[in-house]
């Protein structure tokens, strides 16, 4: 954002006119916010930085619109610089009622008499997590029982990493600028932010073109272009043969549910291939999806020791028509997963490794990832954050993107780390946040879902990292349309109208990363 700022006031707008706009969106918020009060009353928090400049802005034009308006400052105004310090003068010569320092007494005052607090402290210059007194302003802020609206983050979270140490002042709404932040995505920061306005203030998008981020929101400009309706003329093995590997005969729904989600989010054709004592459970419960008994498959899952039960897996892989494979959901612990993650690495085109598979390698990560680096095209991992401590223990302390990232670095996968606030992160660098993912989806078989989502859209042939995030959001969409008291059976049916709608909306042309 610093960057765009500066492209923004190189290239001939003065940083003023962004604060005005800025300011100006903060007080048209705040006034959709107000709907009771005959005279409404906004207390107005503004901090040392350009964040409290907003706040000045947003309080003049409040004033001037005839709203009641008190102004609680962190520093004096004699140590205001530059748009800060303009705003500043602005809103005093339009006659806003003298400020006063912000103290807990004044806090108090001021949010007894108050409709609305405007929250103009720190922004996207917190540059360390709150402290002391500023810990309990922002507790005050949040007992007062009064509405508050955020400018650009809520008082407390890092704009950058979704961190909020120090606790945080807690939003009704926030007003952000430009583009969302990653910290308006990532937890706990989203917490924080309520429901979430981006506007428009002047800065181009074609910014972007210069300072090529490589950090997106997960929608449909990231992927879009990489995923294709069937051809007119086309046949069911243009669009992939996926394989599931599903586990023994008392842990069979993982596979099935998987192997649902990959035919439906378009794969040509997916064959469950399980052990034979499972054969029969699968066949009752699968009609377009094909079954496979593996030869010599009764003692393939779990943690039984035998060097060659990955042979079937092998075999079955020499079909080069099988072109993408999940393994993993409820296929068991052990050695002879290991075997058989080992046999899909090495025949298979594209691979998903989800649940057991990763688990699998808890000791051993490096083997996983050198057999990765083996394979003829992408590897999607796909942990929770139990999943993940284990693959990479000393990545977890970090903020989720970071973690992410230095996983996907490390493994050569594309690592789609899972949780309310995904995170997608490709061994290039590249990286999305996940947002439309309702709590809903957080039941049981709904990750199994997710794997062979992204296994159909492997199959179809899109590259690994676009064919993460697409499934990630297609799973986050099908859960919004599923709705509340959605179970995992429920997603893949509503996988249709996903699709129908990205149907509707056609070639994108070059896509703006933001
Ligand atoms: N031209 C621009 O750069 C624009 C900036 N805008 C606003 O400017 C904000 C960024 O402004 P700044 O870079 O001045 O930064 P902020 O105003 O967010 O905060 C910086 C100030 O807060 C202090 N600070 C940081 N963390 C603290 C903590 N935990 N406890 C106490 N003090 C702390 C810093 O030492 C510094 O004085 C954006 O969030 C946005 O609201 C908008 O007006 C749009 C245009
Ligand atoms: N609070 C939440 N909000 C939105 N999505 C969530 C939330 N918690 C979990 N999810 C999503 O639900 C899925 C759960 O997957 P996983 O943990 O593997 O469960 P399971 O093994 O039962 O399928 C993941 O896609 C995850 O991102
Ligand atoms: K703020």
């Amino acid at each position: 954002m610093a960057r765009a700022d500066k492209l923004t006031i190189a290239a001939g707008t003065p940083g003023i006119d962004l604060m005005n706009a800025a300011g100006g969106a903060v007080a048209d918020v705040a006034q959709t916010m107000l709907t009771t009060s005959d005279l409404p009353s906004v207390l107005i928090l503004c901090g040392p930085g350009n964040n409290g400049g907003d706040g000045f802005v947003a309080a003049r034009l409040l004033h001037e619109r005839g709203l009641e308006v008190k102004t609680l400052l962190l520093k004096k105004p004699s140590s205001l610089k530059g748009d800060a310090a303009l705003a500043y003068a602005a809103m005093s010569e339009a006659g806003v009622p003298q400020w006063l320092p912000l103290t807990p007494a004044s806090l108090k005052k001021g949010l007894t008499e108050a409709d609305l607090v405007i929250d103009a402290l720190f922004g996207a210059g917190l540059d360390r997590p709150l402290e002391g007194g500023m810990v309990k302003l922002a507790g005050m802020v949040n007992a007062g029982g009064v509405p508050v609206l955020a400018v650009d983050l809520p008082s407390g979270v890092n704009g950058a990493d979704g961190s909020a140490g120090g606790g945080a002042v807690r939003a009704e709404r926030t007003v952000t600028f430009f583009r969302q932040k990653p910290g308006h995505l990532l937890f706990p920061g989203r917490g924080f932010c309520g429901v979430v306005d981006c506007v428009q203030i002047g800065i181009k998008a074609s910014v972007l073109e210069e300072i090529e981020p490589d950090l997106t929101l997960n929608d449909e400009r990231l992927w879009r272009q990489d995923w294709h309706s069937p051809a007119a003329g086309g046949h069911k093995y243009d669009r992939g043969h996926a394989v599931v590997f599903g586990g023994p005969v008392h842990a069979t729904g993982a596979g099935r549910l998987a192997a649902g989600a990959a035919l439906r989010a378009g794969a040509g054709l997916v064959t469950l291939a399980c052990p034979p004592s499972a054969l029969m459970v699968n066949a009752c419960h699968l009609t377009a999806v094909m079954v496979r008994p593996l030869r010599r498959g009764e003692e393939l899952s779990g943690d039984v020791e035998d060097e060659g039960s990955a042979g079937p897996i092998r075999e079955m892989l020499e079909d080069k028509r099988l072109n993408a494979a999940l393994i993993g959901p409820g296929f068991g612990v052990g050695p002879q997963t290991r075997e058989c993650v080992m046999a899909v690495l090495g025949a298979v085109e594209t691979a998903v490794l989800d649940a057991d598979a990763l688990t699998s390698y808890s000791s051993s990560p490096e083997a996983l990832f050198f057999a990765i680096a083996g394979c003829r095209g992408p590897v999607v991992l796909t942990p929770h954050a139990g999943e993940f401590r284990r693959l990479f223990p000393d990545l977890f302390s970090l903020d989720k993107l970071s973690a992410a990232r230095q996983a996907a670095q490390r493994s050569g996968a594309v690592v789609v780390l899972k949780g309310a606030d995904t995170v997608i992160a490709a061994p290039d660098g590249r990286a999305a946040i996940n947002g439309n993912a309702p709590a809903w989806l957080a039941t049981a078989g709904s990750g199994d879902v997710l794997g062979g989502i992204i296994l159909g859209l492997l199959a179809q042939g899109m590259p690994g990292f676009e064919a993460a995030a697409m499934g990630v959001w297609m799973h986050g969409e099908a859960g919004r349309q599923a709705g509340p008291g959605l179970t995992a059976e429920d997603l893949a049916p509503y996988l249709k109208p996903v699709i129908a709608r990205l149907v509707e909306k056609p070639g994108q042309g070059a896509h703006e990363i933001r």
